[in-house]
């Protein structure tokens, strides 16, 4: 709560610099351009000599420092929402319609773990845990996915998880979102989602053991379809309550802090999937891909 900027009520702070990158100047940004609008107060002279307050037009080069991706100038969108909230499923629309690039965190941190990496073992247990990841496992292979793709447009799905994944990714690559997209979905509606997830019926088991007959390799390919079949480890009664418990202990707080900042938009997850796109269709507008 300490990190809210004063209400807007509140007397008007004190002049800043026209550059000061401050909680006061609130940036929009032209998705055309990329560049932000601030409608930052800076002084200015007025008519007879007089001092002002004029609203400045300030450029994102001179709000914020140098990204680390250099001159390439990006638009990154946080996904956050609880588990099962609907997250991966809506940004598979967004792809589609607005030309975005998907980076998943989860997605990430579980091809980390099958890359044989030394850091998968722990991975792979915080995961099981329904634990946040160190921040800068996570951090370091977002830039990763970010500095080999072109695209200009990210969607950074289920981060920043916590105040030190959104700390640390700020300090380390220079970038804000350009907003926060949250999906709002009760723990029940989440939960049945979740365990929906990973069910499998008898019958496709049987299917592919037959398949498996069929084609002469069960001893080898059974097992592992199996493997595939059983879906994520997380996505069990046990790890999905602790999951939760993270999300509004931890994951809440962020949201809270964009919230703070005017930076979030809120969608009712609840509703069946065409609609709660619908929704996430008329924030995404002003990026709709020229035709
Ligand atoms: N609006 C919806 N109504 C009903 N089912 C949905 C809706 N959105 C997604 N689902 C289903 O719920 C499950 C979880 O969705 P999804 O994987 O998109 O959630 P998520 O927020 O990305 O989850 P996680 O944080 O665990 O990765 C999926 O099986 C998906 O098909
Ligand atoms: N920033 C993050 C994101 C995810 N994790 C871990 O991965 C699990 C699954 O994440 P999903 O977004 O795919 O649901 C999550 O429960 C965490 O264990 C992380 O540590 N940090």
């Amino acid at each position: 709560a300490t990190d809210r900027p004063t209400p807007q009520h509140a007397p008007r702070a004190p002049p800043t610099p026209p550059c000061d990158p401050s909680p006061w100047s609130r940036r929009r940004a032209d998705p055309s351009t990329g560049i932000r609008f601030g409608a930052q107060l800076v002084r200015r002279r007025g008519a007879m000599g007089t001092v002002v307050d004029a609203p400045a037009v300030v450029t994102e080069k001179e709000v914020v420092a140098e990204n680390m991706l250099g001159d390439k100038k990006v638009t990154v969108v946080f996904v956050l929402g609880g588990p099962g909230s609907g997250k991966g499923t809506q940004c598979s629309n967004i792809v589609e319609h607005f030309g975005f690039t998907h980076l998943s965190a989860g997605d990430l941190l579980r091809a980390e773990i099958k890359s044989g990496s030394e850091n998968g073992t722990m991975i792979e247990n915080m995961i099981k845990e329904g634990k946040i990841v160190p921040s800068e496992v996570t951090i370091k292979l977002l830039q990763q996915a970010m500095i080999k793709n072109e695209n200009d447009k990210f969607l950074i799905d289920g981060f920043p998880r916590n105040e030190e994944n959104r700390a640390a990714f700020e300090n380390v690559t220079k970038i804000s979102p350009a907003f926060v997209l949250f999906f709002n979905c009760s723990e029940e509606e989440m939960e049945r989602r979740l365990l929906g997830r990973n069910e499998v019926s008898f019958f496709t088991y049987v299917l592919m053991f037959g398949l498996c007959i069929l084609i002469k390799t069960t001893l080898f390919l059974f097992p592992t379809i199996c493997i595939i079949l059983q879906g994520r480890v997380d996505d069990n009664i046990e790890t999905i309550r602790k999951r939760f418990k993270v999300f509004v202990e931890s994951s809440l707080p962020v949201i809270e802090y964009y919230d703070a900042k005017d930076k979030v938009k809120k969608i009712d997850a609840a509703k069946p999937i065409p609609e709660v796109f619908e929704d996430v269709k008329a924030i995404f507008a002003p990026y709709a891909k020229a035709t």
